[in-house]
Formats: structure tokens, sequence, C-alpha cells
């Protein structure tokens, strides 16, 4: 049977051209409301999507003929995944594509922290040349606890390798550390860690998981870095720890507040007190969700992608 594949978010044009190759038909609609893809999508066994909208139980129930979601990325949360898989339906996702890239990321928000680049490269341009102020810290010998051992998790760990840095690694799973960390218990991270990355989806158990009792619990002050969901840190818990000392700086690639519009978080009105705190503050550096987003895993993503569905229906 010809299998039919709706495209709803725009891709590395690979991904169509190798499904296309392989005898798929695909159709592309990145500007129909969700009710009109809705109307439609019961001619479809393949959905490739990115995150342009919910797939949500309604959704789920007009698919009547789906066989996969193609989440092109890792995070699934736009997707009912549980509803999903009652109706037989495969999740294939790409974590194997942007995991390089979010490690690179999240390497160089540390490395950018602990030597105020950020602060430092803004003075000069603005014609400051301070030295004492931007006096840095090393990573050497340092501890890295990293929560969330995954694809993301351990290509972080990788890359820490020659850092001189031991690397600590928390799992809801049981034994998944390699050779780039060692696997301990949420209290023994908490005891020896310098710096803390997130590396976790985010789901009802991670959701507001790094609020101030979780930051309190930590035996030394450290940094955070945030390259998961914005959702699995309280924002304003995660202030007040960086007014009191005991979060020493925070890179943020993600922001509790990603839904609100560009328009309503930047209005004087509307900014949240917590994320006016993160745009002043010298020893937090933001940016807009674009660890994963880099050339390289634009390919990367879609190839992983590519590569699963002809796996999945022995194509080549
Ligand atoms: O989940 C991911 O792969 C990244 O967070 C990127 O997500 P996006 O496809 O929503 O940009």
């Amino acid at each position: 049977m010809d299998m039919k594949i709706l495209h709803i978010d725009s891709n590395h044009p690979l991904l169509w051209d190798q499904l296309n190759k392989v005898g798929f038909i695909n159709h592309s609609d990145f500007t129909s409301s969700k009710e009109e893809i809705e109307n439609k999508i019961q001619d479809y066994q393949g959905i490739v999507i990115r995150s342009r909208f919910k797939i949500d139980k309604e959704f789920l129930d007009k698919a009547r003929n789906l066989q996969f979601i193609a989440r092109v990325g890792a995070g699934l949360e736009s997707i009912d995944c549980d509803y999903a898989i009652s109706k037989n339906i495969a999740l294939i996702a790409a974590p194997e594509g942007n995991r390089n890239a979010v490690a690179e990321h999240s390497l160089g928000m540390i490395l950018s922290l602990f030597n105020n680049l950020n602060q430092a490269n803004a003075e000069i341009k603005s014609g400051t040349w301070n030295r004492e102020s931007n006096r840095g810290h090393e990573l050497e010998g340092k501890t890295v606890g990293i929560i969330g051992y995954g694809n993301m998790g351990k290509a972080f760990a990788k890359k820490l390798q020659g850092f001189d840095v031991e690397v600590l690694c928390y799992d809801i799973l049981d034994n998944v550390a390699d050779a780039s960390a060692k696997q301990v218990s949420l209290a023994e991270l908490k005891q020896r860690a310098d710096v803390l990355s997130l590396h976790i989806p985010w789901t009802p158990e991670t959701d507001k998981m790094i609020n101030l009792k979780f930051i309190n619990e930590f035996e030394k002050p450290f940094w955070i870095i945030n390259t998961s969901r914005g959702k699995n840190i309280v924002t304003a818990d995660l202030v007040a720890a960086l007014q009191s000392g005991k979060i020493l700086g925070a890179g943020l690639d993600v922001l509790e507040y990603e839904k609100l519009s560009f328009e309503t978080l930047f209005s004087d009105k509307h900014t949240p007190e917590a994320f006016q705190y993160l745009l002043k503050a010298q020893n937090v550096l933001l940016t807009p969700h674009i660890a994963g987003w880099t050339f390289e895993s634009h390919e990367r993503l879609a190839q992983v992608i590519v590569d699963k569905i002809k796996m999945k229906y022995h194509r080549s």
C-alpha cells in the first residue's frame, strides 16, 4: 500500500527527498490551522512534526489511519504519547540528531559563565576595560553533576572529558552510566556538585523540579545550566537563589515563559518580575532555545528521522 506522510513543519530538504526516493508520498502543509489539519489527517499514515501544535487526544481520534508520528527533535511533550501508544501509533524522535549541538552549547555556557565572556565582551564594547571584576574560574578540579543521563546528558559528559573534572550523573533509570560519568544518588550529586546541568525532558515528574527546597539541598553554592525545558525550574526560586548566592551563575537556553508571546514577555506591563531580574543579572546567560539549533543538527535531525522511518518500513 502507498503510504502518505504529512509534513506540518519545515525541515531540512533531505528528509522529504529521501522519503520520496524510497516511495513514500509526501505532502506538506505548514500554514493550515490545527483544525484544518485535523480534518484531513485521516488520509495519512504518517505525520512529521517539529512543535507547531499539540498532538492531543482530539487530534489523535481523528487520525484514524495514522501509524507513526515523527518528531524532528528530542522532546515529546507536544504529543499525548500515552494516548498515541494506546492507539498503536509509533513515536519516532531524533535526539541523536541534536545531542551534540546541545552538549557543545552546554559546555559553551559553562565556559562563558566561568570566564565572564559575556560580561567582559559587553563591557569592552561599551568602552570599559575591566580586569578585576572579570576574574574567572577554572573548570579543572570541579565536579559537574548531570541530571538526566540519556542522549543529551551522555553527549555532554563526553565533551567534558579532557577538562579534568569529575562527572556525576543522576537518572531515574538504574545502570545508565558509561565511561564518561559515575552514576550517583540525587543526594550525593547535591552534596558534591559545583555545576549542575539539566538534561531531562519536561514531564509531570520533572515539572518545577528545581525549586528553592531542591536548590538549598545542595551542599555548596553552584552554577546551573539548563538546556532542557524551562518549566523544569521555578524561575522565581532560581532568582532567589541567585540573590542569596546559593547559585553562582546560570546559563539558560530555555525559559519557563517560552509559550508567552515575545511581545507579552518584553512588554513593561507583563514581564514577569523574575524574568526582569534574569535580563539584568551579570551572572546569567540567556539564549533563545538554540542549544540544539545548529546547521549541522538541522541536517542530522532530518537524517535520523529518515533512517528510522526507512528501518521501520524496511525501505532502502
Ligand atoms: O526537543 C528538541 O529537540 C529541542 O528542544 C528543539 O525543539 P524544537 O523542535 O521545538 O525547536
